[in-house]
Parts: structure tokens; C-alpha cells; sequence
């Protein structure tokens, strides 16, 4: 089970989270998160942590130099679009970079919402899938207020068939709300690829709790090695 450590905002919490074995971690660089970062912030932490763990920037903006300029400053190896990016604003993404970097594309799942959005979303993750330009979907969950870093879970029953439709696609990661209790329930229910958490193992906003990490990352392991 491949895993995702988000929104990041110091050294301390970014090296405990490698040791702990996450295989990625997330900065945002959105403007609306109360925990965004700026190039400046990141790229000394970037230096400090292993070369084999993915460094993800998320974004929401549609600013095309700004996230250059963020991923080669930085150094990051991953960029997540949160937004509305086009096939033609993602391709002129990746031209303009020296170095590739995986693309993570998010899709919202609204947690008012209900089985009425599936067939939206299964058009768009095929969408997603045939462009090809994306290598990985991340599902995170939409309240009225924010796209991401919620903390809020929708409601994974209900999303069960189109998870089944999307996987056949593409890998797909699962956000929004997922805590060291309930993520193995999450991983059960819709077999994703990868799970990511942001608020759900922090201590106060902005800071991680090196148990709830902990606990994070060996119960989803835990859920994939019991055949979820
Ligand atoms: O985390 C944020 O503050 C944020 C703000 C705006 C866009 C994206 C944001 N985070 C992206 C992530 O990948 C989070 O890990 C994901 O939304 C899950 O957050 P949470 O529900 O708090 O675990």
C-alpha cells in the first residue's frame, strides 16, 4: 500500500514521516491552505530527506510558471493537481519541465452529495485514464468550503462501484478524512492503490503527531497484508 503523507511544513515532521517507511510526502502550494508552502520553505527540506521518497507539490492554481518554478526550485519529484487543468494545460506543464515528474491528478468526490455524481466521475476518470497524461488519480473528498485537507470522508459505500470502474484505469489514491482508526475500513471498502492523509495524523494544524503517523502507516499496511 503505497503512502502518502500531505501537507507538510517542517523538517522535523517530513524526516519522521520517511523513517516511519511513507513512501511519498505532500507540500501545498495552494493558496487556500492554511498550511501552503512556498519554494523557499521546501526546497531545504527537500534536501534533507531520501532520494527514494517521492516529493509531491500540490497545487490549485492554474499559474504554469508558478508550479515550474516551484518544482525545479524545490525539487520535487511529483505535482497534484487540484484544480481545473486541461489535457493542453497539463501537457504544457510537463514540456516546459527539465526533469519529468510523476502527475497526480485529484478528483473530487462531494461529501453532500450523493450516487448522482458517479456517473460524472466515472466520465472523468476514463477521461483521465485515455489521456494518459496523468499517471496516478487521487479521490479526495469536496465539503462546501474546501477541495482538500478537509479532513472530511465521503461516503466510501456509496462510491464503491465507481472506485471499480476507475481502478481499471489507472492507480487510484484514496483522501479526505482518513485517520489512523478508520483507514483500514477505507482500504476494505474501496481497495485503492494508495491512501494519503493530511489533517488526519496532525496534533494541531500544521504539526504531526509521531503516533498517529505511526499508527497511520502500520494499519494501512496492516489492512493491504490482510488482503483488503
Ligand atoms: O491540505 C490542504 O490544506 C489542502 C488545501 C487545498 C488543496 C489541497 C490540500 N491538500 C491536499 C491533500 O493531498 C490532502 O492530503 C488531502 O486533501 C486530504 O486531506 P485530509 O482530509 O486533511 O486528510
Amino acid at each position: 500500500m503505497w503512502v502518502k503523507i500531505c501537507a507538510n511544513t517542517n523538517l522535523d515532521d517530513a524526516k519522521l514521516a520517511a523513517e516511519l517507511g511513507a513512501d511519498a510526502l505532500g507540500f501545498v502550494f495552494a493558496a487556500a491552505s492554511s498550511r501552503r508552502m512556498t519554494p523557499e520553505q521546501v526546497a531545504p527540506i527537500v534536501q534533507e530527506l531520501p532520494e527514494s521518497i517521492e516529493k509531491v507539490g500540490v497545487f490549485a492554481e492554474l499559474d504554469l510558471a508558478a508550479i515550474r518554478a516551484a518544482v525545479e526550485y524545490a525539487g520535487l519529484t511529483g505535482v497534484q493537481l487540484h484544480g481545473d487543468y486541461t489535457p493542453e494545460l497539463i501537457l504544457g506543464l510537463r514540456k516546459g519541465l527539465s526533469t519529468p515528474v510523476t502527475i497526480l491528478q485529484t478528483l473530487h468526490w462531494q461529501v453532500t452529495a450523493g450516487l448522482e455524481q458517479a456517473e460524472a466521475f466515472e466520465a472523468s476518470t476514463r477521461r483521465i485514464a485515455e489521456d494518459g497524461l496523468a499517471a496516478r488519480l487521487l479521490v479526495d473528498a469536496k465539503t462546501a468550503s474546501a477541495s482538500g485537507g478537509t479532513g472530511t470522508a465521503f461516503d466510501w459505500n456509496l462510491a464503491r462501484a465507481s472506485f471499480e470502474i476507475a481502478r481499471r484505469g489507472m492507480p487510484i489514491i484514496l483522501a479526505g478524512g482518513l485517520r489512523p482508526e478508520n483507514v483500514a475500513e477505507a482500504i476494505r471498502t474501496l481497495r485503492p492503490w494508495g491512501v494519503d492523509v493530511a489533517s488526519g495524523v496532525e496534533s494541531a494544524p500544521g504539526k504531526k503527531d509521531p503516533e498517529k503517523l505511526q499508527a497511520f502507516i502500520t494499519n494501512a499496511r496492516q489492512a493491504e497484508r490482510n488482503g483488503a
